[in-house]
């Protein structure tokens, strides 16, 4: 007997991630069915996608982008339900229907529909690392609640629950510490002089991800690896002198583990993140990705260097804020949200994004919030001092 194919809403499917997704899901169209796909702005987009993958639902951020896709969708005769808003994020999250959620809109937009699948104790691929890192402790305990399973889809964290022993009672025992594995983005050999001249389609130039604007700056200036750090230390409940970062330029080792007696496990492959999405899909078991095998004798070289404080200072503010009370990392997530989106608009220079995160961490010092109505007061001041900051700096 066959057994029943898995069904999947994507949340952010038309993004880098939702689509790299769904380039996996069609290389198995007997193990995965897509339930629901989720956009924000891209109406065209997601009726391709509705075309190619049949899916019961199709939801839009706004009303007036799911009224587009709503006649359109009529005019095409598709079968698909079209619904908008917050909480039909939420609703096609935590339908009974759905066994496997794919947290993949950027920011913390993410985190309520993502908490709604973790409480809904569904199989939980972690893309959004944002959304872990604004609810952290509250975002766990979710999980655990939820009863499902939580599986990082971040190329980094995939890389380490890859070296990590399966049972995670083993892991306090036998590990030292990670290392999270960095490109040092675009800009690791550019004169600190250029750095403020630098335009946003520079700062997107990622070396070897294609990705989506806002990740592509947080690399740029390794923010992504400052929330990355923050992502770790809850997705494997680690203090954070035990999370180090190492830059690593090719790419080809996803990130390591040091081990007690200093043997280091890692993880390689060629950069494409259809390899972690295809294993948390079909984790525990492993399946075919469309990633292109790592050609070992056309290596030429791996290099890695210690990242430099002057170069990129917003990394450190990730060990700093963890030390703080936990709302820190929700005030520095918001933030750096506000500071990138000014920066890709054109009203931040590169070099301030860091200004006005310092800033901010400094101005809003939160106590541990003990609900989502509390973090969610958290980033909102937050953000509201961090466009303060943006004013300021442009004054
Ligand atoms: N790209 C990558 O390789 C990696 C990404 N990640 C993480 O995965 C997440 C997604 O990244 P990426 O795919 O690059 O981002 P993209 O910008 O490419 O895609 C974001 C997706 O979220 C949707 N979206 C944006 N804003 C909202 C909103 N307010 N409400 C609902 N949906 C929204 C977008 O819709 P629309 O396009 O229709 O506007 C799009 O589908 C991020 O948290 C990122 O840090 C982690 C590791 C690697
Ligand atoms: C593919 C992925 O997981 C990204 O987070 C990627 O790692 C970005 O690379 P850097 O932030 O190290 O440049
Ligand atoms: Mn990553």
């Amino acid at each position: 007997m066959t057994s029943p194919r898995q069904t999947v809403t994507i949340l952010g499917s038309t993004g880098s991630i939702g689509v790299n997704t769904l380039d996996v899901i069609s290389r198995h169209p007997d193990r995965y069915e897509v339930f629901a796909l989720t956009a924000a702005t891209q109406v065209e987009a997601l009726l391709a996608q509705c075309q190619a993958f049949s899916p019961r639902y199709a939801v839009m951020a706004s009303a007036d982008h799911a009224g587009q896709l709503s006649a359109r969708v009529k005019e095409m005769g598709l079968p698909v339900q079209v619904l908008a808003g917050a909480q039909a994020l939420c609703d096609v999250s935590a339908d009974p229907s759905v066994q496997v959620v794919m947290a993949a809109i950027v920011g913390a937009a993410g985190l309520a529909p993502t908490l709604a699948a973790a409480r809904a104790g569904k199989k939980l691929l972690l893309a959004n690392k944002e959304a872990l890192v604004v609810g952290g402790g509250l975002f766990m305990d979710a999980v655990r609640d939820g009863g499902g399973t939580l599986l990082p889809i971040d190329s980094e964290h995939s890389a380490i629950f890859q070296c990590l022993p399966e049972d995670a009672r083993h892991w306090p025992s036998r590990l030292d510490h990670i290392l999270l594995t960095s490109s040092g983005g675009p800009f690791r050999e550019t004169p600190l002089s250029a750095l403020p001249g630098i335009t946003p389609n520079q700062a997107c130039a990622h070396p070897n991800f294609v990705m989506g604007r806002k990740i592509s700056v947080d690399s740029a200036t390794m923010m992504n690896k400052a929330l990355e750090v923050i992502e770790a230390r809850w997705l494997f409940d680690l203090p954070p002198e035990k999370i180090k970062v190492l830059i690593h330029p090719q790419q080809i080792i996803h990130s390591m583990v040091q081990f007690k007696d200093t043997s280091v496990l890692a993880q390689l492959g060629t950069p494409d993140m259809r390899v972690p999405i295809a294993y948390g899909l079909s984790w525990p078991e492993r399946m075919e990705s469309g990633a292109q095998p790592l050609d070992f004798s056309s290596l030429v070289s791996m290099t890695f260097m210690d990242p430099q404080r002057e170069r990129y200072p917003g990394l450190y503010l990730s060990w700093d804020a963890l030390l703080a009370p936990e709302g820190t990392t929700t005030v520095l997530n918001a933030a750096n949200e506000v500071a990138v989106a000014a920066f890709l608009e054109q009203r931040l220079r590169f070099d301030q994004i860091h200004a006005v995160n310092h800033a901010t961490l400094t101005a809003v010092l939160p106590s541990k919030p003990h609900s989502l109505d509390e973090l969610m007061a958290i980033d909102a001041e937050a953000r509201a001092m961090a466009e303060a900051q943006v004013h300021r700096l442009r004054a």
